[in-house]
């Protein structure tokens, strides 16, 4: 369980409160308007920035202080920061090990993990030679096979097409399943948050709510995010 206590968080004009749980292995939307704090309350779970006040709990350990790669967490983010001058399997081997000394049954897990995600057959290829949409599996491929307990999902997919999109959410939906993980999820289609999260976390007037079940929520949104969806 992910316990969000009593978190407060400054950026220039800027202040995201949060005191939330999230309860083990579940799917989460976050929703908001543009700078609402979307991306600031994913920064702040993944440790790349420090709360003002408040504290972060997993599991009842208190990762507050812990930095970005000590905690249980894996992000995907629009931009997937794939290194141009590594192969795709060299890509998605630095989650598992940095100095890519990668033996025979790791490797076998990395084509694994390109077959689950679509592109078998592309460990030898570079970034530049790959679609955006291509690159993005990639990235999911890597974030899939570091198997962390948390997965922190910056809209993802919004560079694939409707039907792609929609398989990715429902494999990141199974290996969350079959891994008992926990997803949060920013994202600006309201579909999305529907057919992948049970639950949603608002966020509006600087803070982060407590999550509430989604169809409801977007059934009958409160006044901001109604203006927000159209
Ligand atoms: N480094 C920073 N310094 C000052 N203000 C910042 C900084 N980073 C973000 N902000 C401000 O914090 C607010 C929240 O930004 P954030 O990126 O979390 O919003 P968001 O909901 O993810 O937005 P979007 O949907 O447009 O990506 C915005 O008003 C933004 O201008």
């Amino acid at each position: 369980m992910l316990e969000l206590n009593d978190i407060t968080v400054t950026l220039g004009e800027f202040t995201l409160q949060a005191d939330l749980s999230v309860p083990p292995a579940s799917r989460m939307a976050v929703i908001g308007a543009s700078g609402s704090g979307k991306s600031t309350l994913l920064s702040l779970i993944g440790g790349f920035l420090a709360p003002d006040r408040g504290k972060l709990l997993w599991n009842g350990q208190d990762i507050t202080a812990l930095p970005p790669g000590q905690r249980p967490v894996s992000f995907l983010f629009q931009d997937q920061n794939l290194f141009p001058h590594l192969t795709v399997a060299q890509n998605i081997g630095l989650g598992m090990r940095s100095d890519l000394r990668l033996n025979a049954d790791q490797k076998a897990r990395i084509s694994r993990a390109l077959s689950e995600v679509g592109l078998a057959g592309t460990e030898k290829r570079r970034p530049a030679d790959l679609s955006g949409g291509q690159q993005g599996r990639v990235a999911l491929a890597r974030v899939l096979l570091r198997a962390r307990p948390l997965l922190l999902l910056d809209e993802p997919f919004a560079a694939l097409g409707p039907a792609l999109k929609a398989d990715m959410l429902e494999l990141v939906a199974r290996i969350a399943n079959e891994t008992a993980a926990t997803v949060l999820m920013v994202t600006h289609d309201p579909q999305d948050a529907r057919s992948f999260a049970p639950q949603t976390i608002l966020i509006e007037d600087g803070t982060a709510c407590a999550p509430t079940p989604t169809k409801p929520l977007l059934d009958n949104p409160p006044p901001g995010l109604r203006a927000y969806l159209g």
